[in-house]
Protein backbone atom coordinates (compact mmCIF):
# COMPACT_ATOMS: atom_id res chain seq x y z
CA UNK A 1 0.00 0.00 0.00
CA UNK A 2 1.41 3.02 -0.91
CA UNK A 3 2.48 6.52 1.95
CA UNK A 4 -0.90 8.41 2.21
CA UNK A 5 0.34 12.21 1.58
CA UNK A 6 -2.16 15.08 2.88
CA UNK A 7 -2.30 18.11 0.37
CA UNK A 8 -3.47 21.10 2.69
CA UNK A 9 -5.19 23.56 -0.01
CA UNK A 10 -5.46 27.37 1.03
CA UNK A 11 -5.03 29.56 -1.94
CA UNK A 12 -4.46 27.12 -4.78
CA UNK A 13 -8.04 25.42 -5.47
CA UNK A 14 -6.92 23.43 -8.38
CA UNK A 15 -5.60 20.35 -9.33
CA UNK A 16 -3.63 21.65 -12.63
CA UNK A 17 -0.46 23.26 -12.86
CA UNK A 18 0.15 23.13 -8.87
CA UNK A 19 3.93 22.81 -7.79
CA UNK A 20 2.81 21.46 -4.00
CA UNK A 21 -0.06 18.52 -5.44
CA UNK A 22 2.19 17.88 -8.64
CA UNK A 23 5.26 17.18 -6.02
CA UNK A 24 3.18 15.50 -3.24
CA UNK A 25 1.92 12.72 -6.46
CA UNK A 26 5.33 12.45 -7.67
CA UNK A 27 6.22 11.13 -3.53
CA UNK A 28 3.07 8.66 -3.72
CA UNK A 29 0.17 8.06 -5.95
CA UNK A 30 -2.00 7.98 -2.40
CA UNK A 31 -2.45 12.00 -2.59
CA UNK A 32 -5.64 13.21 -0.72
CA UNK A 33 -6.47 16.93 -0.19
CA UNK A 34 -8.00 18.81 2.73
CA UNK A 35 -9.09 21.85 3.41
CA UNK A 36 -9.48 24.04 6.63
CA UNK A 37 -12.27 26.72 6.88
CA UNK A 38 -10.33 28.39 9.20
CA UNK A 39 -12.48 30.41 12.03
CA UNK A 40 -9.57 32.93 12.88
CA UNK A 41 -10.26 34.03 9.00
CA UNK A 42 -14.13 33.42 9.05
CA UNK A 43 -14.69 35.24 12.09
CA UNK A 44 -12.62 38.45 11.18
CA UNK A 45 -14.93 41.83 10.24
CA UNK A 46 -13.67 41.98 6.78
CA UNK A 47 -14.67 39.25 4.99
CA UNK A 48 -16.57 39.29 1.99
CA UNK A 49 -19.86 37.16 1.47
CA UNK A 50 -19.39 37.04 -2.56
CA UNK A 51 -15.34 36.16 -1.91
CA UNK A 52 -17.14 33.11 0.16
CA UNK A 53 -19.12 31.98 -2.22
CA UNK A 54 -16.89 32.20 -4.87
CA UNK A 55 -14.45 30.10 -2.39
CA UNK A 56 -17.17 27.76 -1.62
CA UNK A 57 -18.03 27.35 -5.35
CA UNK A 58 -14.37 26.24 -5.63
CA UNK A 59 -14.02 24.19 -3.18
CA UNK A 60 -17.21 22.15 -4.70
CA UNK A 61 -15.30 22.39 -8.02
CA UNK A 62 -12.47 21.20 -6.50
CA UNK A 63 -13.97 18.29 -4.86
CA UNK A 64 -15.32 17.09 -7.64
CA UNK A 65 -11.90 17.02 -9.38
CA UNK A 66 -10.46 15.23 -6.41
CA UNK A 67 -13.41 12.29 -7.34
CA UNK A 68 -12.52 12.73 -10.93
CA UNK A 69 -9.34 11.46 -10.34
CA UNK A 70 -9.74 9.09 -7.80
CA UNK A 71 -9.19 10.43 -4.47
CA UNK A 72 -11.32 12.86 -2.38
CA UNK A 73 -10.99 16.57 -0.73
CA UNK A 74 -11.04 16.20 2.86
CA UNK A 75 -13.10 19.58 4.14
CA UNK A 76 -12.36 20.64 8.07
CA UNK A 77 -14.17 23.81 9.79
CA UNK A 78 -11.72 23.90 12.96
CA UNK A 79 -8.50 25.93 13.87
CA UNK A 80 -5.81 24.08 11.65
CA UNK A 81 -3.10 24.89 14.01
CA UNK A 82 -4.81 21.24 15.95
CA UNK A 83 -7.40 20.08 13.31
CA UNK A 84 -4.60 19.75 10.68
CA UNK A 85 -1.82 17.80 12.30
CA UNK A 86 -4.81 16.01 14.41
CA UNK A 87 -6.07 14.48 11.33
CA UNK A 88 -2.54 13.41 9.89
CA UNK A 89 -1.75 11.55 12.91
CA UNK A 90 -5.39 9.97 13.16
CA UNK A 91 -4.52 9.02 9.35
CA UNK A 92 -1.00 7.94 10.15
CA UNK A 93 -0.10 10.11 6.76
CA UNK A 94 3.70 10.16 5.94
CA UNK A 95 3.19 13.59 5.19
CA UNK A 96 1.29 17.03 4.79
CA UNK A 97 2.07 18.98 1.69
CA UNK A 98 1.54 22.75 1.01
CA UNK A 99 2.49 25.84 -0.95
CA UNK A 100 3.77 28.66 0.94
CA UNK A 101 2.44 31.88 1.37
CA UNK A 102 2.94 35.45 2.03
CA UNK A 103 0.62 36.73 4.48
CA UNK A 104 1.75 37.69 8.12
CA UNK A 105 -0.87 35.22 9.39
CA UNK A 106 -0.18 32.47 7.37
CA UNK A 107 3.86 32.55 8.16
CA UNK A 108 2.97 32.19 11.82
CA UNK A 109 0.12 29.61 11.23
CA UNK A 110 2.32 27.50 9.08
CA UNK A 111 5.31 27.85 11.29
CA UNK A 112 3.56 26.48 14.48
CA UNK A 113 2.35 23.71 12.18
CA UNK A 114 5.77 22.64 11.07
CA UNK A 115 6.60 22.57 14.46
CA UNK A 116 3.37 20.44 15.50
CA UNK A 117 4.48 18.19 12.42
CA UNK A 118 7.70 17.30 13.51
CA UNK A 119 6.96 16.80 17.14
CA UNK A 120 4.77 13.77 15.61
CA UNK A 121 7.16 12.75 12.53
CA UNK A 122 5.07 13.39 10.03
CA UNK A 123 7.02 15.18 7.22
CA UNK A 124 6.26 18.47 5.50
CA UNK A 125 7.20 20.19 2.25
CA UNK A 126 8.54 23.74 3.14
CA UNK A 127 8.92 27.01 1.32
CA UNK A 128 7.15 25.23 -1.39
CA UNK A 129 6.00 28.32 -3.81
CA UNK A 130 3.35 28.39 -6.45
CA UNK A 131 0.87 31.31 -6.44
CA UNK A 132 4.14 33.54 -7.70
CA UNK A 133 5.95 33.47 -10.71
CA UNK A 134 8.91 33.89 -8.79
CA UNK A 135 9.68 33.25 -5.00
CA UNK A 136 10.92 36.54 -2.67
CA UNK A 137 14.49 35.40 -2.79
CA UNK A 138 14.74 35.13 -6.06
CA UNK A 139 14.19 38.91 -6.93
CA UNK A 140 16.60 41.42 -4.73
CA UNK A 141 18.66 44.19 -5.94
CA UNK A 142 22.29 44.38 -6.65
CA UNK A 143 22.56 44.93 -3.02
CA UNK A 144 20.79 41.90 -1.88
CA UNK A 145 17.93 43.87 -0.71
CA UNK A 146 14.45 43.49 -1.61
CA UNK A 147 13.01 46.29 -4.08
CA UNK A 148 10.76 48.82 -2.71
CA UNK A 149 10.16 50.50 -6.37
CA UNK A 150 8.58 48.59 -9.16
CA UNK A 151 9.95 49.46 -12.13
CA UNK A 152 13.41 48.11 -10.96
CA UNK A 153 11.72 44.89 -9.83
CA UNK A 154 9.96 44.74 -13.26
CA UNK A 155 13.21 44.65 -15.22
CA UNK A 156 15.17 42.25 -12.74
CA UNK A 157 11.85 39.96 -12.78
CA UNK A 158 11.01 39.75 -16.70
CA UNK A 159 14.47 39.02 -16.99
CA UNK A 160 14.28 35.74 -15.32
CA UNK A 161 12.89 32.11 -16.88
CA UNK A 162 9.55 31.49 -16.65
CA UNK A 163 8.50 27.78 -14.96
CA UNK A 164 6.39 25.93 -17.44
CA UNK A 165 3.04 24.59 -15.90
CA UNK A 166 3.54 21.34 -13.96
CA UNK A 167 1.50 18.39 -14.35
CA UNK A 168 -1.90 17.59 -13.61
CA UNK A 169 -2.69 15.17 -10.63
CA UNK A 170 -3.94 12.02 -12.02
CA UNK A 171 -4.36 8.45 -11.07
CA UNK A 172 -4.90 9.23 -7.40
CA UNK A 173 -5.64 6.88 -4.59
CA UNK A 174 -8.12 7.58 -2.11
CA UNK A 175 -8.78 6.92 1.94
CA UNK A 176 -10.11 3.49 2.26
CA UNK A 177 -13.96 3.26 3.54
CA UNK A 178 -12.31 2.76 6.78
CA UNK A 179 -9.91 5.64 6.55
CA UNK A 180 -12.73 7.88 5.65
CA UNK A 181 -14.73 6.75 9.16
CA UNK A 182 -11.23 8.31 10.34
CA UNK A 183 -11.32 11.07 9.04
CA UNK A 184 -14.82 12.00 9.84
CA UNK A 185 -14.06 11.57 13.34
CA UNK A 186 -11.18 14.07 13.29
CA UNK A 187 -13.47 16.86 11.69
CA UNK A 188 -14.12 16.00 8.53
CA UNK A 189 -17.38 17.40 7.08
CA UNK A 190 -19.39 17.58 4.39
CA UNK A 191 -18.56 20.84 2.59
CA UNK A 192 -21.33 23.26 4.06
CA UNK A 193 -22.54 26.27 1.65
CA UNK A 194 -21.56 30.16 2.42
CA UNK A 195 -25.09 30.08 3.64
CA UNK A 196 -24.55 27.81 6.47
CA UNK A 197 -21.39 29.64 7.58
CA UNK A 198 -23.30 32.51 7.62
CA UNK A 199 -22.27 34.81 4.88
CA UNK A 200 -25.56 35.58 2.23
CA UNK A 201 -24.93 36.23 -1.60
CA UNK A 202 -27.73 36.02 -3.95
CA UNK A 203 -26.45 37.59 -6.93
CA UNK A 204 -24.56 36.52 -10.46
CA UNK A 205 -20.66 35.91 -9.28
CA UNK A 206 -18.54 38.10 -11.63
CA UNK A 207 -16.55 34.94 -12.41
CA UNK A 208 -17.67 30.99 -12.19
CA UNK A 209 -16.24 29.37 -9.29
CA UNK A 210 -13.68 26.53 -10.00
CA UNK A 211 -10.81 25.53 -11.98
CA UNK A 212 -12.56 25.08 -15.41
CA UNK A 213 -14.46 27.87 -15.28
CA UNK A 214 -11.10 30.32 -14.78
CA UNK A 215 -9.04 28.62 -17.64
CA UNK A 216 -12.28 29.32 -19.73
CA UNK A 217 -11.99 32.93 -18.71
CA UNK A 218 -8.41 32.80 -19.37
CA UNK A 219 -8.74 31.46 -23.03
CA UNK A 220 -11.43 33.95 -23.72
CA UNK A 221 -8.80 36.94 -22.81
CA UNK A 222 -6.12 36.03 -24.39
CA UNK A 223 -8.10 35.17 -27.45
CA UNK A 224 -9.27 38.55 -27.86
CA UNK A 225 -9.07 41.49 -25.19
CA UNK A 226 -5.21 41.14 -24.31
CA UNK A 227 -4.27 42.25 -27.80
CA UNK A 228 -6.11 45.55 -26.89
CA UNK A 229 -5.82 45.98 -23.44
CA UNK A 230 -3.42 49.01 -22.87
CA UNK A 231 -5.57 51.14 -24.85
CA UNK A 232 -8.80 49.45 -23.17
CA UNK A 233 -7.72 48.52 -19.67
CA UNK A 234 -8.33 52.22 -18.24
CA UNK A 235 -11.92 52.18 -19.40
CA UNK A 236 -14.12 51.26 -17.00
CA UNK A 237 -17.75 50.84 -19.57
CA UNK A 238 -15.13 48.83 -21.85
CA UNK A 239 -15.14 45.06 -21.22
CA UNK A 240 -11.06 45.47 -21.51
CA UNK A 241 -9.60 43.50 -18.63
CA UNK A 242 -9.66 39.89 -17.83
CA UNK A 243 -11.85 40.05 -14.73
CA UNK A 244 -9.64 36.84 -13.51
CA UNK A 245 -8.94 38.66 -9.85
CA UNK A 246 -10.60 35.99 -7.67
CA UNK A 247 -9.47 33.25 -9.82
CA UNK A 248 -6.13 34.45 -8.20
CA UNK A 249 -6.86 34.88 -4.96
CA UNK A 250 -7.92 31.60 -4.48
CA UNK A 251 -5.45 29.65 -7.00
CA UNK A 252 -8.53 28.18 -9.30
CA UNK A 253 -5.85 28.96 -11.65
CA UNK A 254 -2.21 27.90 -11.84
CA UNK A 255 0.03 31.57 -12.34
CA UNK A 256 2.61 29.20 -15.18
CA UNK A 257 -0.21 28.18 -16.90
CA UNK A 258 -1.34 31.97 -17.12
CA UNK A 259 2.00 32.86 -17.72
CA UNK A 260 2.26 30.63 -20.88
CA UNK A 261 -1.18 31.49 -22.23
CA UNK A 262 0.76 35.33 -22.62
CA UNK A 263 3.85 33.68 -24.37
CA UNK A 264 1.15 32.00 -26.93
CA UNK A 265 -0.47 35.61 -27.11
CA UNK A 266 2.76 37.16 -28.07
CA UNK A 267 3.70 34.39 -30.61
CA UNK A 268 0.48 35.01 -32.15
CA UNK A 269 0.60 38.37 -32.49
CA UNK A 270 1.49 40.21 -35.84
CA UNK A 271 2.23 44.01 -34.83
CA UNK A 272 4.64 45.68 -32.30
CA UNK A 273 1.16 47.28 -30.95
CA UNK A 274 -0.55 44.32 -29.73
CA UNK A 275 2.89 42.85 -28.54
CA UNK A 276 2.80 46.02 -26.20
CA UNK A 277 -0.82 45.28 -25.08
CA UNK A 278 0.22 41.71 -24.04
CA UNK A 279 3.57 43.13 -22.16
CA UNK A 280 1.03 45.80 -20.59
CA UNK A 281 -0.87 42.91 -19.02
CA UNK A 282 2.25 40.75 -18.40
CA UNK A 283 3.54 43.81 -16.27
CA UNK A 284 0.00 43.81 -14.19
CA UNK A 285 0.76 39.91 -13.55
CA UNK A 286 4.66 41.64 -12.26
CA UNK A 287 2.34 44.16 -10.03
CA UNK A 288 0.63 41.40 -8.21
CA UNK A 289 4.29 39.28 -7.76
CA UNK A 290 5.98 42.64 -6.55
CA UNK A 291 2.71 43.49 -3.49
CA UNK A 292 3.23 39.85 -2.61
CA UNK A 293 6.90 39.96 -2.22
CA UNK A 294 6.43 43.41 -0.31
CA UNK A 295 4.18 41.61 2.14
CA UNK A 296 6.44 39.06 2.41
CA UNK A 297 9.34 41.36 3.13
CA UNK A 298 8.21 44.12 4.96
CA UNK A 299 4.89 42.93 6.89
CA UNK A 300 4.43 45.87 8.81
CA UNK A 301 2.78 47.23 5.63
CA UNK A 302 -0.57 45.20 6.35
CA UNK A 303 -0.19 47.52 9.93
CA UNK A 304 -0.51 51.26 8.20
CA UNK A 305 1.56 53.79 6.36
CA UNK A 306 4.80 52.50 5.19
CA UNK A 307 6.47 55.96 4.45
CA UNK A 308 7.33 58.26 7.66
CA UNK A 309 5.58 61.00 6.36
CA UNK A 310 2.13 59.37 6.53
CA UNK A 311 2.60 57.79 9.77
CA UNK A 312 0.79 60.23 11.91
CA UNK A 313 -1.04 62.05 9.23
CA UNK A 314 -3.87 63.95 11.18
CA UNK A 315 -6.92 61.94 9.10
CA UNK A 316 -10.06 63.24 10.14
CA UNK A 317 -13.24 61.17 11.96
CA UNK A 318 -16.31 62.01 9.69
CA UNK A 319 -18.36 59.28 9.78
CA UNK A 320 -21.03 60.55 7.87
CA UNK A 321 -18.54 61.25 4.90
CA UNK A 322 -17.47 57.53 5.25
CA UNK A 323 -21.16 56.69 4.97
CA UNK A 324 -21.72 58.90 2.48
CA UNK A 325 -18.36 57.18 0.28
CA UNK A 326 -18.99 53.67 1.13
CA UNK A 327 -22.92 54.47 -0.05
CA UNK A 328 -22.07 55.89 -3.19
CA UNK A 329 -23.63 58.96 -2.44
CA UNK A 330 -20.82 61.67 -2.31
CA UNK A 331 -22.49 63.12 -5.33
CA UNK A 332 -19.28 62.88 -7.33
CA UNK A 333 -21.04 60.47 -9.97
CA UNK A 334 -18.07 58.47 -11.11
CA UNK A 335 -16.94 57.97 -7.23
CA UNK A 336 -20.88 57.42 -6.90
CA UNK A 337 -21.37 54.92 -9.66
CA UNK A 338 -17.87 52.87 -8.61
CA UNK A 339 -18.39 52.60 -4.97
CA UNK A 340 -21.96 51.20 -6.09
CA UNK A 341 -20.44 48.82 -8.68
CA UNK A 342 -18.72 47.39 -6.38
CA UNK A 343 -21.49 46.88 -3.75
CA UNK A 344 -23.75 45.51 -6.35
CA UNK A 345 -21.29 43.27 -8.00
CA UNK A 346 -18.27 42.47 -5.30
CA UNK A 347 -15.84 43.66 -8.43
CA UNK A 348 -14.19 46.85 -9.30
CA UNK A 349 -12.29 48.17 -12.55
CA UNK A 350 -8.92 49.17 -11.73
CA UNK A 351 -9.31 52.44 -12.60
CA UNK A 352 -12.09 53.17 -10.25
CA UNK A 353 -10.52 51.89 -7.16
CA UNK A 354 -7.59 54.50 -7.78
CA UNK A 355 -10.80 56.98 -8.21
CA UNK A 356 -12.72 56.21 -5.13
CA UNK A 357 -9.00 55.85 -3.07
CA UNK A 358 -8.06 59.16 -3.37
CA UNK A 359 -11.27 60.80 -2.99
CA UNK A 360 -11.47 59.30 0.52
CA UNK A 361 -7.89 60.22 1.43
CA UNK A 362 -7.49 63.06 -0.63
CA UNK A 363 -10.60 64.54 -0.73
CA UNK A 364 -12.64 63.31 2.23
CA UNK A 365 -8.94 62.87 4.28
CA UNK A 366 -10.18 59.58 6.01
CA UNK A 367 -7.29 57.19 6.78
CA UNK A 368 -6.63 54.61 4.54
CA UNK A 369 -7.27 51.52 7.02
CA UNK A 370 -10.82 52.74 6.47
CA UNK A 371 -11.12 52.05 3.16
CA UNK A 372 -8.94 49.26 2.95
CA UNK A 373 -10.65 47.68 5.37
CA UNK A 374 -14.42 48.69 3.32
CA UNK A 375 -12.87 46.77 0.07
CA UNK A 376 -12.15 43.67 1.99
CA UNK A 377 -15.44 43.62 3.20
CA UNK A 378 -16.63 43.81 -0.76
CA UNK A 379 -14.55 42.60 -3.08
CA UNK A 380 -14.69 38.60 -4.25
CA UNK A 381 -10.95 39.64 -5.12
CA UNK A 382 -10.03 40.98 -1.59
CA UNK A 383 -6.11 40.13 -1.15
CA UNK A 384 -4.25 41.53 1.56
CA UNK A 385 -1.02 41.83 -0.44
CA UNK A 386 -2.99 44.11 -3.38
CA UNK A 387 -5.28 45.63 -1.43
CA UNK A 388 -2.96 47.15 0.55
CA UNK A 389 -0.81 47.88 -2.01
CA UNK A 390 -3.51 49.61 -3.72
CA UNK A 391 -4.21 51.51 -1.06
CA UNK A 392 -0.89 52.43 0.09
CA UNK A 393 -0.24 53.82 -3.64
CA UNK A 394 -3.25 56.14 -3.63
CA UNK A 395 -2.86 57.47 -0.73
CA UNK A 396 0.97 58.33 -1.31
CA UNK A 397 1.56 56.07 1.94
CA UNK A 398 3.33 53.42 0.71
CA UNK A 399 7.26 52.49 -0.61
CA UNK A 400 6.64 54.07 -4.01
CA UNK A 401 8.66 57.45 -3.28
CA UNK A 402 6.73 59.23 -6.19
CA UNK A 403 5.29 62.62 -5.19
CA UNK A 404 1.42 63.23 -3.95
CA UNK A 405 -0.67 61.68 -6.37
CA UNK A 406 -4.39 63.50 -6.10
CA UNK A 407 -6.70 62.53 -8.61
CA UNK A 408 -9.65 64.86 -9.69
CA UNK A 409 -13.21 63.13 -10.05
CA UNK A 410 -13.79 65.28 -13.10
CA UNK A 411 -10.97 64.95 -15.02
CA UNK A 412 -10.58 61.51 -14.24
CA UNK A 413 -14.32 60.85 -15.65
CA UNK A 414 -13.84 63.23 -18.72
CA UNK A 415 -10.82 61.23 -19.74
CA UNK A 416 -12.36 57.41 -18.83
CA UNK A 417 -15.61 57.30 -18.79
CA UNK A 418 -16.37 60.43 -21.93
CA UNK A 419 -19.61 59.48 -22.89
CA UNK A 420 -20.50 58.83 -18.81
CA UNK A 421 -21.61 55.02 -19.57
CA UNK A 422 -20.24 53.65 -16.59
CA UNK A 423 -22.07 56.42 -15.07
CA UNK A 424 -25.25 55.86 -15.91
CA UNK A 425 -24.87 51.93 -15.65
CA UNK A 426 -24.40 52.40 -11.73
CA UNK A 427 -25.97 55.75 -11.03
CA UNK A 428 -29.45 54.50 -11.76
CA UNK A 429 -31.12 57.85 -11.26
CA UNK A 430 -28.62 59.98 -13.75
CA UNK A 431 -29.55 57.87 -16.42
CA UNK A 432 -31.16 60.38 -18.41
CA UNK A 433 -28.98 63.65 -17.48
CA UNK A 434 -26.92 65.27 -20.04
CA UNK A 435 -23.19 64.03 -19.99
CA UNK A 436 -21.54 67.21 -19.83
CA UNK A 437 -23.08 67.04 -16.38
CA UNK A 438 -22.28 63.22 -15.73
CA UNK A 439 -18.18 64.12 -16.96
CA UNK A 440 -17.81 66.93 -14.91
CA UNK A 441 -20.13 66.55 -12.13
CA UNK A 442 -21.49 70.03 -12.49
CA UNK A 443 -25.09 69.18 -12.27
CA UNK A 444 -27.43 72.13 -11.12
CA UNK A 445 -28.91 72.01 -7.60
CA UNK A 446 -32.44 71.91 -9.02
CA UNK A 447 -31.29 68.82 -11.03
CA UNK A 448 -29.67 67.26 -7.92
CA UNK A 449 -33.27 67.79 -6.26
CA UNK A 450 -35.22 66.94 -9.37
CA UNK A 451 -33.45 63.15 -9.40
CA UNK A 452 -32.72 62.71 -5.52
CA UNK A 453 -29.04 62.61 -6.30
CA UNK A 454 -27.19 64.00 -3.47
CA UNK A 455 -25.16 67.43 -3.41
CA UNK A 456 -21.51 66.99 -3.19
CA UNK A 457 -20.44 66.20 0.22
CA UNK A 458 -17.06 68.65 -0.07
CA UNK A 459 -15.38 70.50 -2.16
CA UNK A 460 -12.40 68.94 -4.39
CA UNK A 461 -10.34 71.77 -4.65
CA UNK A 462 -10.90 73.02 -0.99
CA UNK A 463 -10.34 69.51 0.24
CA UNK A 464 -7.07 68.69 -2.02
CA UNK A 465 -5.47 71.98 -0.94
CA UNK A 466 -6.04 71.47 2.93
CA UNK A 467 -4.50 67.75 2.09
CA UNK A 468 -1.57 69.30 0.70
CA UNK A 469 -1.10 71.91 3.49
CA UNK A 470 -1.58 68.83 6.34
CA UNK A 471 0.83 67.11 4.14
CA UNK A 472 3.46 69.84 4.33
CA UNK A 473 3.32 70.37 7.51
CA UNK A 474 3.78 67.24 8.17
CA UNK A 475 6.74 66.67 6.01
CA UNK A 476 8.60 69.45 8.12
CA UNK A 477 7.76 67.76 10.77
CA UNK A 478 10.34 65.03 9.62
CA UNK A 479 12.73 67.08 7.70
CA UNK A 480 15.73 64.29 6.74
CA UNK A 481 12.33 62.30 5.78
CA UNK A 482 10.17 62.45 2.34
C1 LIG B 1 -7.18 50.75 -3.99
C2 LIG B 1 -6.98 49.45 -4.73
C3 LIG B 1 -7.35 48.26 -4.14
C4 LIG B 1 -7.16 47.03 -4.83
N1 LIG B 1 -7.52 45.86 -4.22
C5 LIG B 1 -7.29 44.67 -4.83
C6 LIG B 1 -7.61 43.44 -4.21
O1 LIG B 1 -8.09 43.39 -3.07
N2 LIG B 1 -7.37 42.28 -4.89
C7 LIG B 1 -6.82 42.29 -6.15
O2 LIG B 1 -6.64 41.21 -6.73
N3 LIG B 1 -6.50 43.43 -6.74
C8 LIG B 1 -6.71 44.63 -6.14
N4 LIG B 1 -6.37 45.80 -6.78
C9 LIG B 1 -5.68 45.72 -8.08
C10 LIG B 1 -6.60 45.75 -9.32
O3 LIG B 1 -7.51 46.80 -9.21
C11 LIG B 1 -7.35 44.44 -9.52
O4 LIG B 1 -6.45 43.35 -9.47
C12 LIG B 1 -8.02 44.41 -10.89
O5 LIG B 1 -8.92 45.49 -11.01
C13 LIG B 1 -8.78 43.10 -11.05
O6 LIG B 1 -9.42 43.06 -12.29
P1 LIG B 1 -8.93 42.12 -13.46
O7 LIG B 1 -8.75 40.74 -12.98
O8 LIG B 1 -9.86 42.34 -14.60
O9 LIG B 1 -7.50 42.73 -13.77
P2 LIG B 1 -6.56 42.67 -15.06
O10 LIG B 1 -6.38 44.07 -15.53
O11 LIG B 1 -7.00 41.68 -16.05
O12 LIG B 1 -5.16 42.23 -14.45
C14 LIG B 1 -4.78 40.85 -14.35
C15 LIG B 1 -4.41 40.49 -12.95
O13 LIG B 1 -3.25 41.18 -12.54
C16 LIG B 1 -3.33 41.46 -11.16
N5 LIG B 1 -3.31 42.90 -10.98
C17 LIG B 1 -3.75 43.85 -11.83
N6 LIG B 1 -3.51 45.08 -11.34
C18 LIG B 1 -2.92 44.91 -10.15
C19 LIG B 1 -2.44 45.79 -9.16
N7 LIG B 1 -2.48 47.12 -9.29
N8 LIG B 1 -1.93 45.26 -8.05
C20 LIG B 1 -1.84 43.93 -7.88
N9 LIG B 1 -2.27 43.05 -8.78
C21 LIG B 1 -2.80 43.52 -9.91
C22 LIG B 1 -4.65 40.91 -10.65
O14 LIG B 1 -4.42 39.64 -10.11
C23 LIG B 1 -5.46 40.84 -11.92
O15 LIG B 1 -6.49 39.88 -11.88
C24 LIG B 1 -6.57 47.03 -6.12
C25 LIG B 1 -6.21 48.26 -6.70
C26 LIG B 1 -6.41 49.45 -6.02
C27 LIG B 1 -6.01 50.74 -6.69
Amino acid sequence: MSDLILFWHRRDLRISDNTGLAAARSHSSKVVGVFCLDPNILERDDIAPVRVTYMIGCLQALQKRYAEVGSQLLILHANPLQAIPALAAALKAKAVFWNWDVEPYSLIRDRTIIDALKEQGIQFLDQNWDQILHFPEEIRSGLNQPYTVYTPFWKNWISKPKANPVATLENAEGLTEAEAEIAKLNGAIALPTAKDLGFLWDRDLVIAPGEAAALEKLEEFTNSAIYEYKEQRDFPAVNGTSQLSAAFKFGAIGIRTVWQATLEALQNSRSDETQINIRTWQQEIAWRDFYQHAMYNFPELAEGAFRETLKNFPWQINEEYFQAWCEGKTGYPIVDAAMRQMNELGWMHNRCRMIVASFLTKDLLINPQLGEKYFMQKLIDGDLSANNGGWQWSASSGMDPKPLRIFNPASQAQKFDPEGEYIREWVSELRSMDTEYLVTGKIPASERDAVGYPHPIVDHNLQQRQFKGLYQQQRESIPTLG
